[in-house]
C-alpha cells in the first residue's frame, strides 16, 4: 500500500504560499517520489492555481471539506463537484474542527463522504476521541460509532484519518501503543486496502516512529505541513510503498 503524507492547511495561506510547496519539490528532488502520495489540501481558494500548477511534480491537491449537495442555496458553501472541477483528487471530511465548530453529525460526515465519490474524489473521513473520552476509557468505542456512522457505503476506496481531538495542535501525541491499537481497531472496521492516516502534532521528531507503527499508512498533518522545511522530513520519514 502506497503512503499518503497529507497536509492539512486549515485556514492559513495566500496566493504567495506556493513558494512552500515550491520549495518542497526542490527538497525531494523536482517531484513527489513514486513510492508515496504527497497532498496538500490549501484553503479552498487556491485549490485551481495550486491544482494546476502542481500535477506535473505529483503533488495531489484536495479540499478541506464539501457540502453533501452539488449545488442549491447553500451561501460560502462548495460542493465536491466544484472542487473536482477545479482539479482536486480528495477531500477531507469530519474533521473534529467542523464536528466542533459547524455542529457537523456523523450523518453528514457520512453524506459528505458520499458526495465526494459522487463527483470523483477520495474522501479523507476523519475520526477521534477527545481527551475527557479517552481518560474515560472510551476512545475505541466512540471511534467505532464514528466510523459505524460517517463512513461511506460504496466499494470505492476511502482514507480514514484518525486523529485524537486533544492531540491537535496541541504538541500531544497518544503513546505509540496507543496508536497501534487504535489503527488495529480501525483496520479491523474499514475494508481491505483501507489507507488509515494518522494525525494530531505530526512533526519532524516524532514521524518516523509514528509512520512505523503496523496499520499507519500516512499522515495527516497541519501545522508542520505550512512550511516546507517541517514538511519534508514528514514525507521522507514514511516507508516507502509496501
Ligand atoms: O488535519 C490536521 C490535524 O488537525 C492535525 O493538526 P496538527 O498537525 O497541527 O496537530
Amino acid at each position: 500500500m502506497k503512503p499518503l503524507i497529507a497536509g492539512n492547511w486549515k485556514m492559513n495561506g495566500l496566493a504567495a504560499a506556493s513558494a512552500e510547496i515550491d520549495a518542497l519539490i526542490r527538497l525531494l528532488g523536482g517531484s513527489a517520489p513514486d513510492d508515496r502520495d504527497v497532498l496538500i489540501c490549501p484553503p479552498a481558494t487556491l485549490v485551481a492555481a495550486f491544482a494546476a500548477r502542481y500535477s506535473d511534480e505529483a503533488i495531489q491537491i484536495g479540499g478541506q471539506d464539501c457540502h453533501p449537495e452539488a449545488n442549491g442555496a447553500h451561501t460560502g458553501d462548495i460542493s465536491a463537484e466544484m472542487l473536482a472541477d477545479a482539479g482536486a483528487g480528495f477531500v477531507i471530511v469530519g474533521h473534529s474542527e467542523r464536528r466542533a465548530d459547524h455542529g457537523e453529525t456523523d450523518a453528514v460526515v457520512k453524506a459528505k463522504a458520499q458526495a465526494a465519490f459522487r463527483a470523483g474524489l477520495t474522501p479523507i473521513v476523519c475520526v477521534g476521541e477527545t481527551k475527557d473520552q479517552r481518560e474515560a476509557g472510551k476512545a475505541l468505542e466512540i471511534v467505532g460509532a464514528q466510523l459505524e456512522g460517517s463512513l461511506p457505503e460504496t466499494g470505492e476506496p476511502f482514507v480514514v484519518a484518525y486523529e485524537p481531538v486533544w492531540a491537535i495542535g496541541t504538541g500531544l501525541t497518544p503513546t505509540i501503543d496507543d496508536i497501534a491499537e487504535m489503527h488495529d481497531f480501525i483496520r479491523s472496521k474499514t475494508p481491505q486496502g483501507t489507507r488509515l492516516l494518522y494525525g494530531g502534532s505530526v512533526k519532524p521528531g516524532n514521524a518516523k516512529e509514528i509512520l512505523a507503527v503496523t496499520n499507519v499508512n500516512g499522515a495527516l498533518v497541519g501545522g508542520a505541513s505550512l512550511k516546507a522545511a517541517d514538511f519534508h522530513p514528514i514525507v521522507t520519514a514514511a516507508p516507502g510503498e509496501m
